[in-house]
């Protein structure tokens, strides 16, 4: 069109942040609406041209470093006092850049819960075609670790099983067997519960990450993006008979117009923030960070919830291959990374992991005690607690409330032991679980009017006395993982706790100092009705202000047992349906 350009002061539509949900919401209004303008404003650099990013086994190198916001919560009461860093790409692609590839999905009865706390037509009906859009499914030759139901076809994001999975991994469906957990190979069709290996945004042609920026050869000229560029506050018009966004502050004071809409989708963690920034939220936060109020929206920044993570971790036979190898034998990475690139069998290809999906009965057995806990956790006026109560004591909701995960590598809290310190040079096996529906909900908050200043992240961590049980029976089944057949006989010592860890009064201090987050924070901007806390009604809009929409993991009501990019997709194709319906003549 060449009507679109960068250096424009007007846009049809502004979308703010170029990440996961950013840059699929923005191809798809460019491809549906061609003769609209849409303008991609992301902080961060373009990184398509970066190995740590595209090479599956570098993931991780990234997490830290100039790709990251690195945003720290608030020290954690309940988790002895620590402070726990929320890594997000600050990055074409966002999240999607920095993240650890996993691709899976959650549950019919967690979508539908969506759809009954309020949202209309997001339920799994209308999730579930709209997240398989994102994808194309990828069957390597000879990999039978998948069935037929579940998976897309067509989509952008490149997403396969990965091939030679580490003898630990492997080890994965046998001791989950033996542990009365059957293999499930449909595990991405919402019904997930089982012992399964899962793809992960992996393409098979040139073993490269797939990631959000792989919608951008789709979109049409009409889409530009505007690099290393932050957002400071959306512009607002308001008088007696409401409120409009305009378009956008950028920081420096440049300003752009939007002539229909402002999109945001800067993630769960920046998405509020720029809300607060632009006046939009609760009055105490607002007045106490110096901001005027302009909309009063309580819910913005409240109901943040993630999944809760602790693991154990073992040192591996010596003659069983590990992973950690890349870590302290820099001739052995040297030459791993050159068959990488020669597209020969490599480490660093590797970026799969094997999964269970359990009810806490499953793992358990007498789950009593955690569903006594679990409705002394429940805040009874909210009706995001309720329903998450209702998946948990419902014995037939299909809904896991507990991940467990064979990793590859040393992936504790402590890291990889340093050159020197005892456990150096060694390789290792971790396994993780995950709680999935955790009571504690936080927030995420402005600190400041500053939009350089970090915002005040506070998940509330084991805030409840069910996420606390839960937490230390995840980490006593992984234990019991551990000691089962085949996997106990890789082995030789547990690196942690260490196998002195037993009573559980250990058990417990063990799960304060070293639990960690899945990185799933979500629920910022919630879709929920706006008396229950709610920012975004079911059309993603901004109640109060016209114009504006919030396309991102903020705007999911109930945290889901999956790792949750792809409802992240799901959630950004179905944006663009709603606002194309809206805008196409
Ligand atoms: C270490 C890690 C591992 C993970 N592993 C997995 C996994 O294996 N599988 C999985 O499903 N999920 C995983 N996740 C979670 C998942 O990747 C994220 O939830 C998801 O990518 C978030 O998508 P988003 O669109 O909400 O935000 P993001 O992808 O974070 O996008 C936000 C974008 O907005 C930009 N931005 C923010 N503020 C501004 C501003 N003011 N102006 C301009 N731009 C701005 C940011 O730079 C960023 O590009 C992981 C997350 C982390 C951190």
């Amino acid at each position: 069109h060449g009507r679109c350009h960068v250096e424009n002061r007007d846009f049809d539509f502004i979308i703010v942040g170029g990440g996961t949900a950013g840059l699929a919401v923005a191809t798809q209004l460019s491809r549906a609406l061609p003769y609209e303008c849409v303008l991609v404003i992301e902080a961060g650099p373009d990184g398509r041209d970066e190995p740590k990013i595209y090479v599956p086994g570098l993931r991780g190198s990234t997490l830290g470093g100039v790709y990251d916001w690195v945003l720290p919560t608030v020290p954690q009461a309940a988790a002895n006092g620590r402070t726990i860093p929320h890594n997000r790409g600050k990055v074409l692609g966002g999240t999607s850049a920095l993240n650890l590839l996993v691709w899976n999905r959650a549950t019919v009865k967690e979508f539908d819960a969506w759809e009954e706390l309020g949202n209309p037509g997001w339920g799994w009906k209308n999730m579930y075609p709209a997240m398989l859009k994102a994808e194309n499914f990828q069957r390597q030759d000879g990999i039978a670790q998948y069935g037929n139901d579940g998976v897309g076809y067509g989509g952008p994001v490149q997403v396969s099983l990965v091939e030679n999975p580490p003898a630990h991994v492997q080890a994965c469906i046998p001791t989950l067997g033996n542990l009365g957990l059957e293999n499930n190979l449909e595990s991405l069709n919402g019904h997930s519960i089982g012992a399964e290996y899962q793809p992960a945004m992996h393409r098979v042609s040139n073993h490269t990450r797939s990631y959000s920026v792989d919608y951008l050869p789709r979109a049409g000229d009409n889409l530009v993006i505007m690099f290393n560029s932050t957002v400071h506050k959306v512009n607002l018009d308001y008088d007696w008979r409401g409120t409009k966004a305009t378009g956008v502050t950028l920081v420096g004071g440049k300003e752009i117009k939007a002539k229909k809409e402002v999109i945001l989708s800067g993630g769960s963690l920046l998405s509020p923030k720029i809300l607060e920034l632009s006046g939009i939220g609760q009055k105490a936060v607002l007045s106490k960070a110096g901001i005027r109020q302009i909309v009063d929206l309580p819910g913005v920044g409240e109901n943040l919830q993630d999944h809760l993570r602790i693991q154990t971790s073992y040192e591996l036979k010596p003659e069983i291959p590990g992973l950690d190898v890349l870590k302290y034998n820099t001739t052995r990475a040297a030459i791993e990374l050159d068959l990488w690139r020669r597209s020969q069998t490599s480490l660093y290809q590797y970026s799969g992991s094997c999964y269970g999906f359990l009810k806490w009965k499953q793992a358990i057995g007498n789950d009593e005690k955690l569903l006594r806990l679990a409705h002394q956790s429940v805040d009874w006026s909210n009706p995001v607690d309720r329903k998450k109560l209702s998946l948990l004591t419902d014995a037939y909701s299909g809904a896991p409330d507990l991940e467990v995960v064979f990793g590859d590598g040393y992936i504790g809290t402590k890291g990889y032991p340093a050159k020197g310190t005892p456990g150096h040079g060694k390789n290792y096996a971790t396994l993780l679980g995950g709680v999935q529906h955790p009571f504690s909900r936080g927030s995420v908050h402005i600190n400041g009017p500053d939009p350089a200043t970090k915002p005040i992240i506070d998940p509330k961590y084991l805030g409840t006395a069910f996420d606390l049980e839960a937490t230390i029976q995840a980490a006593k089944y992984l234990r019991k993982m551990a000691t089962t057949a085949p996997f106990k006989d890789l082995w030789v010592s547990e690196f942690d706790p260490g196998l002195s860890v037993e009573t559980d009064a250990e058990w417990e201090t063990y799960v304060r100092n070293n639990v960690f987050t899945f990185f799933h924070p979500l629920g910022t901007c919630a879709m929920l009705p706006k008396k229950n806390g709610g920012v975004v009604d079911p059309e993603l809009r901004v109640y109060g202000v016209q114009s504006l929409r919030v396309v991102d993991a903020s705007v999911i009501p109930m945290i889901v047992s999956a790792h949750i990019q792809t409802a992240i997709y799901g959630i950004a194709e179905r944006a663009a349906t709603i606002i194309t319906d809206q805008y196409r003549w």
